[in-house]
């Protein structure tokens, strides 16, 4: 049986970390981006990611953050990930990697066939590629899909992961279209933004369980 790898994302509280860890979820995700609601400061990153560490593996998100800021908050967080979100560059992130040693996932908002063509450039610079919706008033953590065909037949050349709109429902309907190994949630388990709902979590992962015993 394939196991889909589940990371539920903007986790601000050791309560839905124990509700991730309960319900199976493989990755939680850290926002620090300051204009996100799901912003949380490097400090109650540390902490957090100390409370889930021996657990789940935690996943530090950044936009477009300088290399002072980057090297600060992986030193005081630790995370096992780190996530770009932003505009980063492959170059930027073959250095991170060089000098972190850390596991580097890039978040990519999918408009058509030729952004997926271009992500090619990221082989060698990150080790998952994140399909994504593409930006709106957020680079991520939007609650909207992307056209799931797009990916059917798209040749990947990294490890990759789906993002974007996805919550207890539809996740079964997005892994039949794409058979993503892992799914990325937000939104999706949350109650308002940045508010994340225990069952929701459960929900979500239950479904992605289903799907995976259904073969
Ligand atoms: O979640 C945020 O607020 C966020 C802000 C800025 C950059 C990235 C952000 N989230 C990244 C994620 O990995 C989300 O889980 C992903 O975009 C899916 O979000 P959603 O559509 O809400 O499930």
């Amino acid at each position: 049986m394939t196991k889909t790898q589940i990371k539920i994302c903007g986790l601000s509280t050791e309560a839905a970390i124990d509700a991730a860890i309960d319900a199976g979820a493989d990755y939680i995700g850290l926002v620090h981006f300051p204009k996100s609601p799901r912003h949380v400061s490097l400090e109650r990153a540390a902490e957090l990611r100390t409370y889930a560490a021996q657990r789940v593996k935690t996943v530090l998100l950044l936009v477009n953050a300088d290399p002072k800021s980057t090297g600060k908050a992986i030193g005081d967080v630790k995370p096992d990930v780190i996530q770009f979100h932003g505009s980063e560059t492959p170059d930027w992130l073959k250095l991170v990697a060089d000098n972190s040693g850390l596991e580097i996932w890039k978040a990519l908002g999918v408009k058509d066939k030729p952004t997926l063509a271009k992500s090619a450039r990221y082989v060698g610079a990150a080790d998952r590629l994140l399909f994504d919706a593409p930006a709106k008033a957020l680079p991520g953590g939007t609650g909207t899909s992307f056209d799931w065909s797009l990916l059917a037949d798209h040749d990947h050349k990294l490890d990759w992961g789906l993002a974007g709109g996805l919550d207890p429902d539809n996740v079964a309907d997005a892994l039949h279209a794409t058979h993503a190994p892992l799914v990325d949630v937000s939104s999706g388990v949350e109650s308002a933004p940045g508010v994340k709902q225990v069952d929701r979590i459960a929900a979500f992962c239950q479904a992605v369980r289903e799907f995976d015993e259904a073969g």
